[in-house]
């Protein structure tokens, strides 16, 4: 995408937050906007983030593969809460509630990203921290090379735990969302966090094979998320 798309969309998101829609798409997100207590905050990050796609495609460190993650991920999840709504009787505050949303949005791309490390480098991309590669004896190449080996599992069973921990702590803030958004959110969760499982599954070969969760296994979810939506208590921390 080139940067003079980027800052029309820049110009039609003010725009939007003024209320002068351009096309019928812009009128739906401003109905939106002028429903719910949106900030144009998250959504010029978004922006930035594709920004930052188009000028980078390497990662030194964790730090700054985390804000791309919260420029392109995290964003959604702060821009979703307004609009999903927080429970009445909520147990905690509403900035855990925000930083549980942002977490989900970082654990969601964190996952996208292990998913297609293979379709990435084939396009010459590698998101992927580049100290930790190191750390593990690896480099570009290695991922380019599309072998796994032992230091390759090792490395991915790092970045793994990482994309779980993030899961984890945004449990808490699903269970405290309006009633009517904890089914959905639960299910995306649990099912998204599953693709981590399918890494394991394929032995950690995510440069050859694309992981996914299978149909049966989507619809295992659905019940379990029904029931983890069910109230504000959260089950796994009690
Ligand atoms: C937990 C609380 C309090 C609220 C929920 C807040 C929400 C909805 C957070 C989710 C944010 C979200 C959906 C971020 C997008 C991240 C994502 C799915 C990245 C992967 O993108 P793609 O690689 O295009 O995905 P697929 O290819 O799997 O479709």
């Amino acid at each position: 995408m080139s940067s003079e798309v980027l800052d029309r969309w820049e110009q039609r998101l003010e725009d939007i937050f003024e209320g002068r829609p351009y096309d019928m798409l812009d009128a739906a997100l401003t109905h939106t906007v002028f429903n719910f207590p949106l900030d144009i905050k998250p959504f010029r990050d978004m922006i930035e983030g594709m920004r930052m796609d188009t000028q980078k495609c390497r990662y030194h460190n964790f730090q700054e593969l985390y804000l791309y993650c919260y420029y392109v991920a995290g964003t959604v999840g702060l821009m979703s809460v307004p609009i999903m709504g927080i429970a009445p009787d909520s147990r905690i505050s509403t900035q855990s509630t925000y930083d549980s949303a942002l977490y989900l949005g970082i654990g969601n791309q964190l996952t996208s990203i292990l998913r297609d490390v293979g379709e990435d480098a084939m396009r010459g991309r590698v998101y992927l921290p580049q100290d930790e590669l190191a750390q593990f004896g690896l480099c570009d190449n290695d991922v380019f090379s599309r072998k796994v080996t032992d230091q390759w599992r090792a490395f991915m069973k790092k970045q793994i735990k990482r994309a779980r921990f993030y899961f984890n702590v945004a449990e808490e803030g699903a269970s405290q969302l309006d009633k009517a958004s904890r089914w959905p959110v639960w299910s995306s969760l649990l099912i998204y966090r599953n693709i981590l499982d399918a890494i394991e599954d394929n032995d950690y070969d995510n440069l050859t094979k694309r992981a996914y969760v299978k149909r049966a296994k989507k619809l295992l979810m659905l019940p379990l998320a029904y029931t983890r939506s069910l109230s504000t208590h959260n089950l796994m921390s009690q």
